[in-house]
């Protein structure tokens, strides 16, 4: 059995590594942590956890535990795995980091982004981004992923096929998304309350989201070269999802569009191109590790519109992790993680 720790056990993501962690043949959760519940049962918070990990409780983050195990998640605010993923490395354990702490290659564009200095430039170098759609064999080697973010994942799956192809003019691409509100973690924000999240549906980051520069930067490797991109994030009344519309300029007929995203993903499990003139829902996700996608073409025109529908807290985030796990240990890569979505 593979031995892992979970830093920041308590939010919506590291419950969620629990529940799919739960069904994982192969992976016993060592150690779980977190500072305000110390002490706590783990299905004592969590009762749909009970019967699965009795026994198990929180406890401060230690890096001395935490070292015992052979991977550790950090489902954590940005900064925490950047103070605890070096002692963990030399100890011999890997690290799957699902906050932005090592995604953006630029120590210095991070910290303009994230409003902190980045706190260990040094491990940029051997972090990879963990996108198995585009970096499969570099995660099977590495010790320190980064997991994308869940806009991220929503965009660039959508849009690779058609940025590899050079099928779209890079420099007029649009991203439109739409976020359920587990999206914004658990702590307590007016924005999640009830009465402010229902009934009602805003923008936001629309002039610059911390997001921008992450997907600008996996575009521009699909595209080879620099991608222009307009991003926009919307607060939607939904408790799980993402809702991805994203639209590409043609610059020259591109043939059979939906026979290139079904050669682009046939061997990826966790990707589902959906037959033409479909229009995903993303309850059709909800709990599961997959992205579906659907590609149109309005009026054969030179627009092309791609809709892509992810479950954040899953193919957006410890179901990404635990994909990028699967690989990093030779697991099967479906392990924990073939449950279909809840419906409706
Ligand atoms: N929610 C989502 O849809 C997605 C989230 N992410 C990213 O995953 C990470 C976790 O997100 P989410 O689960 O929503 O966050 P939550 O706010 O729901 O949970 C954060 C967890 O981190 C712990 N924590 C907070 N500060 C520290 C600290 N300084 N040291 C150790 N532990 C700490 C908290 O427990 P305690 O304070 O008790 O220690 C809590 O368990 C974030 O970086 C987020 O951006 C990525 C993709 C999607
Ligand atoms: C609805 C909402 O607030 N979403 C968050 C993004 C989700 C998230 O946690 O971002 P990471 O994937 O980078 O960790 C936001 O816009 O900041």
């Amino acid at each position: 059995m593979i031995k892992v720790g979970i830093v920041g056990g308590t939010g919506y993501t590291g419950v969620e590594l629990l529940r799919l962690l739960a069904q994982h043949p192969d992976v016993e959760v060592e150690a779980i942590t977190s500072r305000s519940e110390a002490g706590m049962g783990v299905s004592e918070m969590y009762p749909n956890l009970r019967g699965h990990y009795d026994g198990l409780a929180f406890s401060e983050p230690d890096a001395e535990r935490l070292g015992h195990c052979d991977a550790v998640f950090f489902a954590t605010p940005h900064g925490v795995a950047h103070a605890l993923a070096g002692e963990l490395l030399e100890r011999g354990t890997r690290v799957i980091d699902l906050s932005a702490d090592f995604r953006l290659r630029d120590a210095d564009e991070w910290a303009n982004w994230y409003g902190q200095p980045h706190g260990a430039p040094q491990l940029l170098e051997e972090a990879i981004y963990g996108l198995p759609e585009m970096h499969r064999d570099k995660i099977r080697k590495a010790r320190l992923i980064a997991v994308p973010g869940c806009y991220p994942t929503a965009v660039q799956l959508g849009l690779l096929p058609l940025l590899e192809a050079g099928l779209i003019d890079p420099s007029q691409v649009i991203a439109d998304c739409k976020s359920g509100v587990t999206g914004a973690g658990r702590g307590a924000k007016v924005p999640s309350l009830l009465a402010e999240a229902s009934e009602s549906m805003k923008a936001y980051g629309a002039s610059g989201h911390r997001h921008l520069p992450e997907i600008r930067q996996g575009l521009g490797d699909a595209a080879k070269g620099q991608v222009g991109l307009t991003f926009v994030p919307h607060l939607t009344p939904m408790i799980r999802g993402i809702h991805a519309t994203l639209y590409g300029q043609l610059t020259s007929e591109p043939g059979d569009l939906q026979a290139l995203f079904e050669q682009r993903f046939a061997d990826e499990p966790f990707v589902d191109v959906m037959p033409a003139g479909s229009h995903p829902e993303t309850r059709s996700v909800k709990g599961a590790n997959v992205c579906r996608l659907a590609v149109h073409r309005p009026g054969n025109g030179n627009t092309v519109v791609v809709l892509s529908v992810i479950d954040n807290l899953v193919k957006g985030a410890s179901g990404q992790a635990i994909h990028n796990l699967n690989l990093m240990f030779g697991l099967d890569e479906n392990a924990g993680l073939a449950a279909p979505a809840l419906m409706p």
